[in-house]
């Protein structure tokens, strides 16, 4: 089931929280949504499983709009808000069985959904508790359950994994990636290698407005723009010597990586490691290092979302 979203916004008093946003995600693909703190995320993802109602533009899950048909929209979504509120004096099966009965599942089908769920989220060993005798780990574990419980094709995560420890987090990852084989996933996070680890595509929000969308791959290489080199070379006059070849857009010292070491920065589509090693054999100089440099997620989040704050 895909997920059709068309100029949305939403304006809180006189605060645009979300800012004329479209998008896509494909039927079984896992989105990642990432954005700075108020960025507009919790908004778009609450508007999306019909918890709030934007000012302008439309939601539609495979044709069934989010104004229109919010019932139907409901029914096929499974949201894990931020947080993840549970209902703490319950128990697992109380909650689960709440849950269930509020999404609508027949009573008669309802035991079995709960024997499902507690199988596909590993609450075995802990199923006979209260929720609040439970860990983090396993209170989100509850979360993702209740969000499933009513076998939705489409699922909106709200940062799954915040408060977890690096176990917790793995686990949670997997079982995610897991689920995600099965059903259209779109999932918050601040981790950038969580959503680097387990989505398709990521979606960069800043300020209400998308500044990316790709693959990791494709928005790690449309930021940087040009190729990075890291050169160590013992000899003089280095640095003009790299700025004179016309494939070398700039050059900064990077003495964190040792002496005589440089970031040099190549113009897009050009590739100097032959001009550079010529240029070293002319010049006499010793060449310690050349090691090709790949821009980080972070590197990518950091420039757009940043360069955003003067939009
Ligand atoms: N109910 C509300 N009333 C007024 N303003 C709100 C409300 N909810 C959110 N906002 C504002 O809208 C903006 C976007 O908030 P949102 O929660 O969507 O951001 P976010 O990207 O999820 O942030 P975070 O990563 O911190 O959770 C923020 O400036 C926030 O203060």
């Amino acid at each position: 089931m895909s997920i059709t979203v068309e100029n949305l916004t939403k304006i809180y008093g006189s605060q645009k929280a979300v800012d004329d946003i479209s998008f896509q995600v494909k039927t079984g693909e896992i989105l990642g949504f990432l954005g700075p703190n108020g960025a507009g995320k919790s908004t778009t993802m609450k508007i999306i499983s019909c918890f709030i109602s934007p000012t302008k533009g439309s939601v539609q899950l495979d044709g069934f709009d989010i104004n229109k048909h919010s019932e139907e929209v409901r029914r096929r979504i499974g949201y894990l808000p931020e947080n993840n509120p549970l209902y703490t004096d319950m128990s697992i099966f109380d909650y689960l069985h709440m849950s269930a009965a509020l999404q609508n599942v027949s009573e008669k089908e309802i035991p079995d959904r709960i024997k499902q769920m507690v199988d596909v989220c590993g609450l075995g060993p802990e199923c006979h508790k209260n929720i609040n005798e439970l860990s983090k780990g396993f209170r989100q574990r509850v979360g993702l359950a209740q969000a499933l419980i009513h076998d939705p094709d489409v699922l909106i995560l709200d940062e799954p994994t915040t408060g977890l420890d690096p176990n917790q987090i793995v686990e949670i990852r997997s079982l995610i990636k897991e689920i995600g084989k099965e059903k259209t996933v779109m999932l918050s996070s601040h981790i950038l290698k969580e959503v680097e680890a387990t989505c398709d595509r990521i979606l960069i929000i800043s300020k209400g407005k998308l500044v990316a969308d790709g693959s990791t791959e494709e928005l790690k290489a449309r930021s940087s723009g040009t190729n990075r080199l890291l050169l160590q070379i013992e000899g003089e006059g280095v640095k003009e010597g790299l700025l004179a070849l016309d494939s070398v857009a700039q050059v900064t010292p990077a003495d964190e990586h040792g002496k005589g070491s440089w970031f040099v920065d190549i113009k897009t589509g050009r590739d100097s490691r032959k001009e550079i090693f010529r240029l070293c054999v002319d010049r006499d100089w010793v060449l310690l290092q050349l090691t090709p440099m790949q821009s980080s997620l972070e590197d990518v989040f950091r420039k757009l979302t940043i360069q955003s704050e003067d939009l």
